[in-house]
């Protein structure tokens, strides 16, 4: 059989154990992670220690272990479970011959593998630079120090340092520039969005547990764009790098705003988190959150507590969340069922999409109130305002006015109350 898939790099991962309870669960991540990056895993070891070995991360007998599995096995690149120093990684490729990648690097490189939109790619490229200023050394410019031979040239590295961190310094602010830009335009629709009171739901969670493919069933059953407004969906890590949002339309008039938008996972760069601040800004600016949970992974604990920890940090506090343990079509459980505040559901079936739909529309209008109005037939902007913002249930044309039964948002209640009926 002829194999026309280009063969991948082969990567040996590994890591220091200060005695974390998860060390596991970030290896597996690790190599999940190291597969995403579109590299083949072919070994992986630990050590378990104390403290970080300063100068090499590793200690030395650790080192040449790797350094003699690592061979055994042919691979070329050494992926690492934590953000080494520069340092660190230099001495590691001396003593090892080996490529090595840490797991900032590694997520950088897959988010810049999958970023799609100008936006996307721009916040990709902000992190990566930052992430790389710090990481230039006089040691790198060796070739034009020794080129020149001789004390008196000694400087002309240092210069090039000099150089190589201003010119990355102003690639950093036209970036920043050319973000802000395009984050305004993103804030003003954002604004006329916060601006009404259309309820806005956003689906928050691990990378991969089904946030895109539950927007699409949402989608499908109540868009009336339907099929044209879906957004991506693959089995990968970090398909979907933007926000999108859309407009769901339940019965009875019901309609929210809904947001997807980048999964989450461990350890996530901190230069990363903040330059994908515009991108996550719908998440804090939400009335609920959906934090959707892949049911039928092993890991599911971890992955609910990590997406908490991404989301505190953040700064995502105090929003209402229902958690909707999704994929349950790959368990052995009934599905769809409400517990409690919680779903177990399978974005890819309808008669769940329908229950999590219920669930929304019971959190997100809870707080709203049933009145019944009689608007005068000149109040056509107060009438046209509650079929925008509010929940009619049902409108009738008499002579003496429009008799109105809606569902109305707190903070709009007084606003109609000069048209009350009361027969509440
Ligand atoms: N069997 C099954 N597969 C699902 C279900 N929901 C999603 N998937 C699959 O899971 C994979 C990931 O789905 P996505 O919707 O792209 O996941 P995501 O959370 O948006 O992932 P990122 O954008 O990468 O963070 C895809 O292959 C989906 O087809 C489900 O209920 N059942
Ligand atoms: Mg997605």
């Amino acid at each position: 059989m002829i194999d026309n898939q280009p063969k991948k790099t082969k990567a040996y991962i590994a890591g220091v154990n200060l005695n974390d309870p998860n060390f596991d669960y970030y290896m597996t991540e690790l190599a999940n992670l190291t597969e995403a990056d579109n590299m083949e895993v072919v070994g992986q070891s630990y050590q378990n220690a104390e403290s970080i070995v300063a100068g090499t991360y590793f200690g030395v007998g650790k080192i040449n272990e790797i350094r003699t599995m690592a061979q055994g096995l042919k691979a070329k690149v050494l992926v690492l479970n934590d953000e080494l120093t520069p340092v660190q990684i230099r001495n590691l490729e001396k003593l090892t011959k080996m490529r090595v990648i840490d797991r900032t690097e590694l997520i950088l490189e897959i988010f810049a593998s999958r970023a799609r939109t100008k936006q996307a790619k721009l916040q990709v490229q902000l992190a990566r630079l930052q992430y790389e200023l710090p990481r230039l050394h006089p040691s790198e410019n060796n070739l034009d120090q020794q080129r020149g031979g001789g004390f008196a040239n000694r400087g002309a590295g240092e210069s090039k340092l000099e150089m190589n961190r201003r010119t990355i310094g102003k690639q950093i602010s036209a970036i920043k520039k050319e973000l802000k830009a395009v984050a305004s335009q993103e804030e003003i629709k954002s604004a006329r969005r916060n601006q009404s009171r259309i309820p806005k739901v956003a689906l928050v969670g691990y990378t991969n547990a089904g946030k895109s493919t539950t927007m699409n069933g949402l989608l499908k059953e109540f868009s009336k764009e339907g099929s044209d407004k879906e957004v991506f969906v693959k089995n990968m890590l970090f398909a979907t790098l933007d926000t999108s949002v859309r407009r769901i339309d339940l019965k009875d008039n019901f309609s929210f705003i809904l947001s997807d938008t980048v999964g989450f996972i461990s350890k996530l760069p901190h230069n990363l988190v903040e330059s994908f601040k515009a991108t996550l800004q719908e998440t804090k600016d939400a009335d609920l959150l959906i934090n959707v949970v892949d049911a039928s992974d092993p890991n599911m604990v971890q992955m609910i507590r990590t997406t908490q920890n991404v989301l505190d940090e953040i700064g995502v506090k105090g929003i209402p969340m229902i958690t909707a343990y999704n994929k349950a079509d790959k368990t052995d459980r009934n599905y769809p069922q409400i517990e409690g505040s919680d779903i177990l559901y399978s974005a890819i079936d309808p008669k769940s999409i329908k229950l999590l739909a219920d669930l929304i529309t019971k959190r997100v209008f809870s707080n709203y109130e049933k009145l019944n109005l009689n608007l005068p037939l000149s109040a056509g902007k107060e009438l046209a305002y509650l079929h925008e913002n509010a929940q009619v249930l049902s409108e009738n044309y008499e002579e003496d006015g429009v008799h109105i039964e809606a569902n109305i948002a707190p903070d709009d209640q007084s606003r109609f109350e000069k048209y009350l009926v009361n027969n509440r």
